[in-house]
């Protein structure tokens, strides 16, 4: 690996002369392969504008030149991401990679670890999906109708609150039954699927909280299923169980009813896992964050602020399930961090049995999610029953 040495931050305030239209900033200062860079970004800004709302419309006469040297930081810029978010040891790209554009002479020796546009598994294919999807939504609707619909999107619901009373109420894990009709490692899981009948059923079986399936591509999910089993009375908190790559997405899933929201630590470096949690928290969202390895459990345990994260024994890269590593990254050191923090733990994924309730209870979780065992039941109410080999509603 070449010699990555330090990666830093250092944005200096803008050295704005008031007069001109185009601000000057550097940032950020890097020292990359041993080498200290300043990037020198320029912002247009049109009397009037908002500040930073870049456009190339925003520049006229020799606007060529200025445009190229746009596109050329915004390259500059997402593929500097990359290199941080490999440093955290994740391996997702959030956007397929793509060459400097044409006439580059920027001073950065970005390595292309994949020349060809073809995403490397599932997870990388989906969020790359995704940041396409998220950028069409953007444009029909703006973060600022957003935040004025959030004043009325219903309330949001206590989900932690939910899982914590369940757990105490009945002393076994509380249930987080998932809303799903498909999913690409298994396919169709359920025919015949109407999302409410199948959240009202959870609920009758004493499910704590609802996952809500909402990516169309890969899980035939949707924000109306999660609009329709809000609407439609569901006490039960709701998680919008979605691919997050941008916080717009975060006030998209309030306003349609979500009280949670699955931040993938894969997916997401610590910036913005730190971002996103703080937008979270204003807006009343829970933020179920997700891990699957030592590395990513680490990388969450170091951030403050985490009250609720999940073990997912499916590896998102090959599919693989394994119920052993939810007790695997709740032994020892970890484990005690876990309970000093006071984090409750969800195991997550290929949970069919008692033996394997037992079994994650055993090893730390108070709470689990489950999708697949009990959606393909034809009542999901007996399902329930039957996951934990007993009524849990009493
Ligand atoms: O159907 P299962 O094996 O019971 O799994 C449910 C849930 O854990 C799984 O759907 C899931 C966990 N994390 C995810 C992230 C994205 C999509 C789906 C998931």
């Amino acid at each position: 690996m070449e010699a990555l040495m330090h990666v830093g931050f250092r944005v200096y305030s803008d050295s704005i002369n008031p007069s001109s239209r185009f601000k000057s900033c550097k940032s950020p200062s890097i020292l990359m392969e041993g080498r200290r860079t300043n990037l020198t970004c320029i912002r247009a800004q049109q009397p009037g504008t908002k500040e930073g709302s870049v456009s190339a419309t925003a520049f006229s006469g020799s606007s060529d030149s200025l445009v190229e040297e746009l596109k050329t930081k915004d390259w500059e810029i997402k593929a500097l991401k990359d290199e941080i978010a490999a440093t955290q040891g994740i391996r997702i790209r959030r956007r397929p990679p793509t060459g400097p554009p044409l006439h580059y002479v920027g001073p950065f020796e970005f390595r292309l670890q994949n020349e060809g546009n073809t995403p490397r598994n599932i997870l990388e294919e989906i969020v790359w999906n995704k940041d396409t999807e998220v950028t069409r939504m953007k444009e029909k609707a703006s973060i600022y109708s957003l935040k004025k619909a959030l004043e009325n999107a219903p309330p949001p619901r206590d989900f932690l609150g939910a899982l914590k009373a369940s757990y105490v109420r009945t002393g076994l894990p509380a249930l987080i039954a998932e809303v799903k009709k498909a999913s690409p490692s298994r396919g169709v899981l359920r025919e015949d699927f109407h999302p409410v009948e199948v959240a009202q059923a959870y609920e009758k079986g004493g499910a704590a909280c609802l996952s809500v399936l909402t990516d169309a591509k890969y899980f035939q999910g949707s924000f109306e299923n999660l609009e329709a089993i809000r609407s439609a009375g569901v006490k039960c908190p709701l998680l919008c169980k979605e691919f997050i790559v941008d916080a717009w997405q975060l006030y998209y899933a309030r306003t349609k009813g979500a009280d949670g929201v699955l931040l993938i630590a894969a997916v997401l470096p610590d910036l913005d896992i730190k971002y996103m949690l703080k937008i979270c928290k204003m807006i009343g969202l829970t933020a179920l964050v997700e891990v699957h390895d030592e590395n990513e459990m680490d990388r969450m345990l170091a951030i403050d602020g985490i009250e609720l994260i999940g073990i997912n024994n499916r590896n998102l890269e090959t599919f693989e399930v394994d119920i052993s590593n939810t007790k695997k990254l709740l032994e020892g050191k970890r484990g005690e961090t876990i309970r000093q923090k006071d984090i409750l733990v969800v195991g997550e994924s290929g949970l069919f049995t008692p033996a394997d309730i037992a079994y994650v209870q055993e090893a730390g979780v108070k709470a689990i999610l489950v999708g697949e065992s009990i959606v393909k039941q034809k009542d999901p109410t007996e399902g329930i029953r039957q996951l934990f080999g007993k009524d849990i509603l009493g």
